[in-house]
């Protein structure tokens, strides 16, 4: 995004992480049940450590959903609502779910780092496109940001369409 690191904490205001563990139990008929629904997440990165072994995570590319098989020792990294803000939409969120398993149990844990609640998040200037001059998305605080999408079932990335211009908050 030509920004530097410090520049980029400095835009978070504080570093917060918040941690999740997913539990998927072993499923007689995992066509049937869903793991999590198809969601982006709404942190600024989310990282992602999976079973060595157990398959699940899927992510939406080009309209297919995609296995994203675990590598042993090894992270996934996700890039979610805020950067997709900052960026002008050039850095999308990447939208994923995560599918239950025939008789195998999966854990996943997730950890989000997310902007203070009180910080205001929008578009970085040098991240619009000099000709098209298209703004997307507009100024929110990232608490309500928080709020309005937990508020929400989810589904998909409908939640980000709160922060673009044009919308009503
Ligand atoms: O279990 C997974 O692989 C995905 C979990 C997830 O998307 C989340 O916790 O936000
Ligand atoms: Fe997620």
């Amino acid at each position: 995004m030509r920004i530097d690191k410090e520049a980029l904490i400095g835009l978070q205001k504080q570093l917060v992480h918040c941690y999740r563990v997913n539990y998927y139990p072993p499923r007689s008929k995992p066509d049937q049940v869903l793991g999590a629904s198809p969601h982006s997440d709404n942190s600024t990165i989310t990282i992602l450590m999976q079973d060595n072994d157990v398959c699940g995570l899927h992510i939406k590319h080009s309209n297919e959903w995609v296995p994203v098989n675990p590598i042993p020792n090894s992270l996934v990294v996700i890039v979610s609502d805020v950067v997709e803000i900052w960026s002008n939409g050039k850095y999308k969120s990447i939208e994923h779910r995560a599918v239950a398993n025939y008789n195998k149990a999966r854990i996943s844990y997730a950890t989000f780092l997310i902007p203070h609640n009180e910080v205001e998040i929008e578009l970085l200037d040098h991240m619009i496109n000099p000709k098209t001059k298209q703004q997307i998305y507009k100024k929110v605080k990232y608490g309500e940001y928080l709020r309005s999408s937990m508020k929400r079932k989810m589904e998909g990335k409908a939640h980000i369409n709160m922060a673009k211009v044009g919308t009503l908050a």
